[in-house]
């Protein structure tokens, strides 16, 4: 009995490297496409149509996350959310996800615990599993996740493809975690609604491969702000992108945020980064699928405007700047 509480209470030092290994693959029912799980040199992960898709973002504490904020459950969410939506932005669903994982000598192991439940919970709404990884020690908490994935025979729908006269449409929300940043930012904790998609992103995972199935021509998650990761689609296809400002919704609950905090709503509909929608092209005259609304058009020429106009300021987030 007092083994198992000093076991709840210890360092990831005390614990040591393959105990905490064993405690984040133990226990764990992986998916049909895991043929070799965690425990071996490398996983073996079944590629139903022949073809692999492979992604990978790093999350540092402090610089994508503070333990302040968000629970380490949460944190673990967000790291695998922020590679899932990079996947369906490929129009591909999630198989398996590889952890690396660094973190301080004095880390509780109940945190490495609850980042693996997130990142678990994370990963079975799509039914991938964690399928391996790695542990180091490392001055901050850091998570290094490659998600793998299936087309499930689409052609993978890249950034290069947008053609002028397409329409520029969007899945999922915008601002929202930029809205929570600035409240957090600020010392506060609420409300809940913009604090916890800052914390824990919703990407609509669906809408990927149903814009690919559909014939979307380009298509990015938003990362960095939708303008700037609609930057980076009308570079890759050299085309403009002209958003149609009536179109641009900014939700009544941003803009209540944004006045309480003398901040722009729309500013964080543009620009803000994080909430890992998806922003699609599609050929004209065809219905949108389920989830998606128009915002603009694709143009000949360059850059992102919006009716026309150059956006003043910054478009989105750059590391570094
Ligand atoms: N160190 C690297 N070595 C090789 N390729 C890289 C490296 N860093 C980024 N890339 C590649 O550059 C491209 C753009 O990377 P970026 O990280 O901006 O994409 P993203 O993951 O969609 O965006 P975000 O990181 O904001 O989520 C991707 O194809 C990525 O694989
Ligand atoms: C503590 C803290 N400070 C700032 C931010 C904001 N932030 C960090 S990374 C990023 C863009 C995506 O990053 P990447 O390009 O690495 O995927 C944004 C908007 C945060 N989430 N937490
Ligand atoms: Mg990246
Ligand atoms: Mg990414
Ligand atoms: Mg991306």
């Amino acid at each position: 009995m007092g083994s198992d509480t000093s076991a709840q209470d210890q360092t990831v030092s005390e614990a040591g490297e393959f105990g905490l290994i064993q405690r984040v693959t133990s226990g764990r029912a992986q998916p049909a496409a895991t043929l070799l799980g965690p425990g071996d040199d490398a996983a073996v992960l079944a590629a139903s149509d022949g073809r692999v898709v492979a992604t990978t973002d790093v999350l540092v504490e402090q610089v994508h996350f503070r333990l302040a904020w968000s629970t380490p459950h949460q944190v673990g969410r967000k790291a695998v959310a922020v590679n899932l939506s990079d996947l369906a932005a490929m129009g591909a669903v999630p198989t398996g996800l590889l952890v690396g994982l660094g973190c301080p000598p004095e880390t509780p192991t109940s945190v490495i615990d609850e980042l693996s439940a997130g990142m678990w919970e994370e990963a079975q709404r799509v039914g991938a599993g964690l399928i391996g990884g790695d542990m180091v020690s490392a001055p901050a908490l850091t998570i290094s996740i490659t998600a793998l994935g299936d087309l499930q025979g689409r052609t993978p729908v890249t950034r290069s493809g947008a053609c002028p006269g397409d329409v520029v449409a969007v899945a999922g929300r915008l601002g929202w975690a930029a809205a929570g940043l600035a409240v957090l930012g600020r010392g506060f904790r609420s409300p809940v609604a913009v604090v916890g998609a800052q914390r824990v992103p919703e990407p609509p995972y669906a809408a990927g491969p149903l814009a690919a199935d559909a014939g979307a021509t380009s298509m990015i998650d938003t990362s960095d702000g939708l303008l700037a990761d609609l930057g980076h689609i009308a570079e890759a296809s050299q085309v403009g992108i002209d958003l149609r400002d009536e179109l641009i919704e900014v939700p009544q609950r941003l803009t209540e945020v944004a006045s309480a905090l003398g901040a722009d709503a729309r500013h964080w509909v543009l620009t803000g980064g994080e909430d890992q929608a998806l922003a699609a092209t599609f050929p004209p005259d065809q219905p949108l699928p389920e989830g998606w609304r128009a915002v603009g058009a694709v143009v000949e020429g360059s850059g992102v405007t919006v009716d026309g106009a150059t956006y003043e300021g910054s478009s989105g987030w750059e590391h570094w700047r």
